[in-house]
């Protein structure tokens, strides 16, 4: 049997400097002949694309919320990231649920069972669990984030919330990478584009 791709997740609060990284990762991939799939969530597949506009734009109860993250991704699993792995491409996506534990649960306050319970479903557990082989969060403090973030575009239903739901959502990053250290590494975001690429081709030069 073909080995399987590897999975790599990029998360952070919103402004960290998640997407530029991820397209540095993907040069980089590019570069060394490595064949992979960059995609993201919530999205990465027709369906999720339309889920993605209605959660950024659309107000809704915080379980619908979390549901519809839920099932885009599993259709996201089934259309797009299990295949490339089982061809034996890399998957780089732009969050994945890791992004349900912090904004759900840290940021809005879902019961953790309830998060875990649609993990479980959709990603399966124990030794057949689905989840990244690797997940990079991208750690800033707020004040560089806002400052990030007010730079560029008009401003989504998530990146509007006010500063003490970004302030959760940070720490319950944080919270998680502190329970899987084996897979999530945290990247201290607070320093120029240079410094954090060359601790970012450390990292995949050891998991390549
Ligand atoms: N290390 C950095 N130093 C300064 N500015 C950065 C850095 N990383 C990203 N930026 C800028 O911050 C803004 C947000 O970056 P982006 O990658 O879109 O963040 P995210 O995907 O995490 O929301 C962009 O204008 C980007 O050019
Ligand atoms: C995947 C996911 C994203 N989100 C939120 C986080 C982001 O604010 C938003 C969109 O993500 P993202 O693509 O990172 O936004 P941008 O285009 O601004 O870089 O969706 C959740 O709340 N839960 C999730 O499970």
């Amino acid at each position: 049997m073909a080995a399987l791709g590897r999975f790599l997740s990029v998360e952070g609060i919103d402004g960290a400097g998640k997407s530029t990284q991820l397209a540095w990762i993907a040069q980089c991939l590019s570069q060394k002949g490595v064949a992979f799939v960059q995609t993201r969530e919530p999205g990465g597949t027709s369906l999720g694309e339309k889920l993605r506009e209605l959660l950024l734009t659309e107000p809704m109860h915080l379980e619908t919320e979390t549901l519809l993250m839920f099932a885009g991704r599993r259709e996201h699993l089934a259309q797009v990231i299990l295949p490339a792995l089982e061809r034996g491409e890399w998957v780089l996506c732009d969050r994945f649920s890791d992004a349900s534990y912090a904004y759900q649960g840290g940021g809005r306050g879902l019961p953790r069972e309830k998060f875990l319970a649609l993990e479980e479903w959709v990603q399966g557990s124990g030794l057949h669990k689905i989840q990244p082989d690797l997940t990079l969060i991208f750690d800033v403090p707020l004040s560089i984030s806002q400052e990030r973030m007010s730079a560029g575009r008009a401003l989504d239903r998530f990146e509007r919330e006010a500063a003490d739901f970004h302030a959760r959502v940070r720490a319950a990053y944080l919270e998680r990478a502190a329970s899987e250290p084996e897979r999530i590494r945290v990247i201290d975001a607070n320093r120029t584009l240079e410094q954090i690429q060359a601790e970012l081709a450390e990292i995949l030069s050891a998991f390549l």
